[in-house]
């Protein structure tokens, strides 16, 4: 419960609306008893009438006396009439304000949980799957709206409704009270206990639907290799075996359903029974009148709802807390990456790593070893080595997505970490070695890392990553709508916009990790000349497996199981006749391969 705490600086924010809430609350649940004092004064006045109708048998008078009662009656049912019109627009009033509210919170705590989902480091998001991220800033959060919503709606309105009419009931009498509220705590344990388990039951067929439609996507996104395989039927069956446990966990969930409402009715039809029974003998010995016992009936009616929304009030708050603990939990993640407070940053683009060693923190892995090197603005890095040899994590330093477990890394001299964050990346252009395109236009792609861009810097850009030819092939040119809505690029097209994405921003820092693999020969030859062109002051980092993209680099490392095994340009290298002179030597053997 005490996690639900968090959330009373939203009641605080939002009293102006939870203020008034709770007085409609008030003033409507007085609008509801009172109609039961009108019944009671009805009913005594037909008995009464009837008798004193009889008694004017055979006069004239007992047509005016009928009149008159007729009247009265129709006096009655306006008046009940009149009550239920104010109550019914005093519940207006009271869900505008704190259903309102609720609504409010909600948009308030997804934003806050998604901001702060911003600030966390990558070791966050390697920790904890998308869905769960997903669960926490949706499915969450909803319950939690449950509680500061409904729940406290519901709650407010049972005991200002509880009160009322137990001070009614026991002015009128206080045994027929004791007796018909008798089978309320029943009713409240019942409701209590169907919920708990309707809510147990629930959750199961939600899980079960999720993982049914994890199956789905994750069958429709690999149908190529499910049929390239053979392998529908066997698919088909796995699904008809999920779906199957969907519709068990479902009837499970029915079964419960079909009990609540009977039982219900059966507790509500109790309360009647005794009220009339105990009322009848009172009625018998003249301590109440035979309209106390409409009276009361109405007064256990209305007692029903709240008794029956206390169980699942009580059953919501307990989900709403569960909910809260798993936000908090990543809400008090601090991220593991601070930035530093920094005036304006202007990065030149010199590159100092020293004694670098690197341990990804989740796996323990230790992917870097004592790397030293420096890259001066203008000058174009290479770095090769075989898979695994750390090369993609020296990007990920650079980029401050991790620090560095031992060394130092200086940027324009400073250490990088008291450098601003946000401004220093936003002077790198980063193309990553798994091509992320976010479904929108090809344009909207391109201009990702920008705030504003013209149609002339886009195309300029996709130009320089020579890609613009393929994209004026498409229907609908740079308006192409790709991924998920729109069309599939081929791996080099995809590779080539995201470099395009990188290149629009005019980065003093371009990092290529093993981007341009799915990229032909001659296409990569004319990137990298465009590239020589525009970085001539900056620094390119390129990051390859070939060593005929490297081999016009200013210096390359040659990595080694997160070692710098050799450094140095091409002919320096091919000189030392090392690791550098059998990667190419081999490379050379298997482009000749083919044609031999
Ligand atoms: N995010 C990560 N979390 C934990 N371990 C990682 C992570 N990324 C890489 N590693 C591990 O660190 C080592 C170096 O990986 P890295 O990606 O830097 O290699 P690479 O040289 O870029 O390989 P490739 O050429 O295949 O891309 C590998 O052993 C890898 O398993």
């Amino acid at each position: 419960m005490k996690d639900l705490a968090y959330l009373n600086k939203f009641f605080y924010k939002y009293r102006w609306r939870l203020v008034p809430g709770i007085i409609f609350v008030i003033i409507s649940n007085i609008f509801g008893v009172l109609p039961a004092q009108v019944v009671r004064i009805a009913f005594d006045l037909v008995t009464e009438n009837i008798s004193i109708y009889r008694l004017f048998n055979g006069f004239n008078r007992q047509e005016l006396i009928y009149q008159i009662f007729g009247y009265s009656l129709l006096l009655f049912g306006a008046t009940v009439l009149l009550l239920a019109l104010l109550r019914g627009i005093f519940l207006f009033f009271m869900r505008q304000t704190i259903i309102l509210m609720s609504r409010h919170i909600e948009y308030d705590l997804k934003n806050e949980i998604y901001q702060h989902y911003q600030d966390l480091s990558m070791s966050f998001y390697r920790r904890n799957n998308t869905g769960d991220l997903m669960n926490r800033a949706t499915e969450d959060v909803s319950r939690v709206r449950m509680y500061v919503g409904p729940a406290i709606m519901y709650a407010i309105n049972t005991v200002v409704l509880f009160i009322l009419v137990i001070v009614f009931m026991v002015n009128v009498n206080l045994k027929l009270a004791l007796y018909s509220i008798l089978p309320l705590p029943i009713l409240a344990l019942t409701i209590y206990k169907v919920h708990n388990t309707i809510n147990l039951r629930s959750e199961r067929i939600q899980q079960q639907l999720s993982k049914l439609s994890g199956f789905v996507q994750e069958t429709f996104s690999g149908v190529r290799v499910i049929k390239a395989y053979g392998r529908e039927d066997e698919i088909r069956n796995k699904f008809a075996g999920e779906s199957e446990e969907y519709k068990k966990t479902s009837l499970d969930l029915v079964q419960v359903q079909a009990l609540f409402y009977p039982s219900m009715l059966l507790l509500i039809g109790l309360s009647t029974i005794i009220t009339i029974y105990i009322g009848g003998i009172e009625v018998m010995n003249g301590t109440i009148t035979s309209g106390n016992i409409a009276e009361f009936i109405v007064y256990v009616n209305q007692l029903m709802f709240p008794v029956m929304s206390l169980g699942w009030v009580t059953s919501l708050v307990q989900r709403a807390a569960a909910s809260q603990k798993r936000i908090n939990e990543f809400l008090n993640t601090s991220p593991e990456i601070v930035s530093a407070e920094s005036s304006k940053l202007d990065v030149k683009g010199h590159i100092k790593f020293e004694n670098v060693s690197f341990v990804y923190p989740d796996t323990g892995i230790k992917a870097l070893d004592d790397i030293s090197f420096e890259v001066k603005p203008g000058e174009f890095l290479a770095i090769i080595g075989r898979t695994g040899s750390g090369k993609s994590t020296i990007a990920n330093l650079l980029l401050r997505m991790y620090d560095v477990t031992s060394g130092n890394i200086f940027v324009d001299g400073k250490p990088i970490k008291r450098l601003d964050i946000r401004q220093y990346r936003s002077q790198i252009g980063f193309v990553p070695q798994e091509v992320f395109l976010f479904s929108d236009t090809i344009s909207n792609n391109i201009a990702f890392g920008r705030n504003k861009t013209d149609k002339e810097e886009v195309e300029q850009a996709a130009k320089e990553a020579a890609v613009y030819d393929n994209i004026i092939q498409f229907e609908h040119g740079f308006d192409t709508l790709v991924g998920e809505r729109g069309i599939t690029l081929s791996g080099g097209q995809k590779q080539r916009i995201s470099i395009a994405r990188a290149l629009i921003k005019k980065p003093q820092i371009l990092i290529l990790d093993d981007c341009l693999s799915a990229v032909d020969t001659k296409t990569e030859e004319e990137i990298l000349s465009r590239l020589g062109k525009n970085m001539s002051e900056k620094t390119s980092i390129i990051i390859a497996h070939r060593v005929s993209t490297i081999k016009n680099a200013d210096k390359i490392l040659v990595l080694e199981d997160g070692k710098i095994a050799e450094q140095g340009s091409h002919q320096q290298l091919m000189a030392k006749r090392g690791v550098y002179l059998n990667l190419y030597e081999k490379q050379l053997l298997e482009e000749q391969e083919p044609l031999g």
